[in-house]
């Protein structure tokens, strides 16, 4: 083990060279190497696709957390034979984070409260099941955990079952879709009054301890913001990358852009951004409608240097099949939430196609 003390001292004597400049210049050898292992599926480099994090250089040992999946626990020999030629390393340790059973995890984010975050989550959780993957949704909106009335589960006492690994949230079913919801764990219509430590301690349990089985896919609908809570679930999940939520106005899209900059700040791949409530249809003249402003998911896309993934109108259809569970991309398609959201659970299979590539 690195002996802490010399983290104390500034000056390593024997050479005149800082020990924070030589662990800084260690720290980036170390990155130059791990950026040489390619995650085969993503065909990137696990540096760029945000699984290392929390990388530190004491003395001659190196520290991390891979953040992982299912199947890809074979990068960590990998990393190990990749860091090998480091002449000043005496080991790597590398700490894995995953949640058990699930393949890829993805969360939904957005900048500012009430721009359809849930919406979209619910309604791609649907798309992407369709399509024939296994899919759980994870609701840690602790301000807001709209998900089950959403998927038309009422609340129900969540099962707490034994496992080999200990005790475990059993999730419920919608539709297809695993549900679990941090409002499940609360009284009904009080609000989850968690703060600091302990909302860090249960929402890191709550990520952690629930028995999804297995998934192709397991959607975070996060807290909106870019707070503690946001922050916390971050980085104590596996997150793959992050599609963001937003409406065309302006006050929105600042919003998004912290959040852009907080997930990069990270090291999670912004997927790109879907542009909600975009146009109302008229009734009469059948033209769309700008209600919150033009072009404000593209100007965002563009500067951000990510993807607009798709526009959606406002429809009372969308916000009535929310009240009711039904999603409107499992009653209808063909909508136009159905038509873009199907689109981005195919490209969201082309890229991480863990079905067709894994056993
Ligand atoms: N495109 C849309 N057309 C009509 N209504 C919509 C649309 N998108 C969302 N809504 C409605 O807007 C309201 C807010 O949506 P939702 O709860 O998904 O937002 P949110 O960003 O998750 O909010 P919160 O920040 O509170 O979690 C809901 O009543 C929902 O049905």
């Amino acid at each position: 083990m690195p002996n802490l003390q010399t983290l104390s001292q500034p000056i390593n004597p024997s050479t005149a060279i800082p020990i924070d400049s030589l662990a800084e210049t260690r720290k980036q050898e170390v990155v130059q190497h791990l950026k040489q292992v390619i995650e085969p599926i993503l065909k990137n480099d696990i540096v760029s696709l945000g699984m290392v994090r929390n990388l530190r250089v004491v003395d001659d040992y190196i520290y991390l957390r891979l953040y992982i999946g299912q199947y890809q626990h074979h990068l960590q020999e990998q990393i190990q034979a990749t860091l090998s030629p480091l002449s000043w390393c005496k080991k790597t340790y590398i700490q894995p984070c995953t949640i058990p059973g699930v393949r890829t995890t993805l969360a939904i984010s957005s900048g500012k409260g009430g721009v359809g975050k849930s919406t979209v989550a619910v309604n791609l959780a649907v798309a992407l099941s369709l399509q024939g993957a296994k899919v759980g949704l994870l609701d840690a909106d602790v301000y807001g955990p709209n998900v089950p009335q959403m998927l038309g589960l009422g609340h129900v006492d969540v099962q707490v079952i034994g496992t080999p690994n200990g005790q475990r949230f059993l999730p419920l079913e919608a539709h297809g879709i695993k549900v679990m919801s941090v409002g499940l764990l609360a009284e009904p219509d009080h609000p989850l009054a968690w703060r600091g430590p302990v909302l860090h301690k249960i929402v890191t349990q709550f990520i952690q301890q629930v028995d999804w089985g297995d998934l192709d896919y397991l959607l975070i609908d996060l807290p909106p913001g870019t707070g503690d809570a946001q922050i916390t679930i971050i980085q104590e999940s596996p997150i793959c990358g992050v599609i963001l939520v937003t409406t065309p106005q302006q006050v929105a899209i600042a919003d998004v852009r912290r959040s852009v900059h907080m997930f990069r700040q990270v090291g999670v791949p912004v997927l790109g951004v879907v542009e909600n409530m975009s146009y109302l249809i008229c009734n009469h003249s059948g033209n769309a409608l700008p209600i919150f402003g033009n072009g404000g998911g593209t100007q965002l896309s563009t500067e951000l240097r990510t993807h607009l993934l798709g526009q959606i109108p406002i429809e009372a259809r969308i916000c009535a099949g929310g009240d009711i569970g039904k999603p409107l991309t499992l009653t209808d398609p063909s909508s136009v939430i159905g038509q873009v959201l199907t689109h981005v659970a195919a490209n969201l299979e082309a890229t991480f196609c863990s079905r067709s590539s894994l056993g």
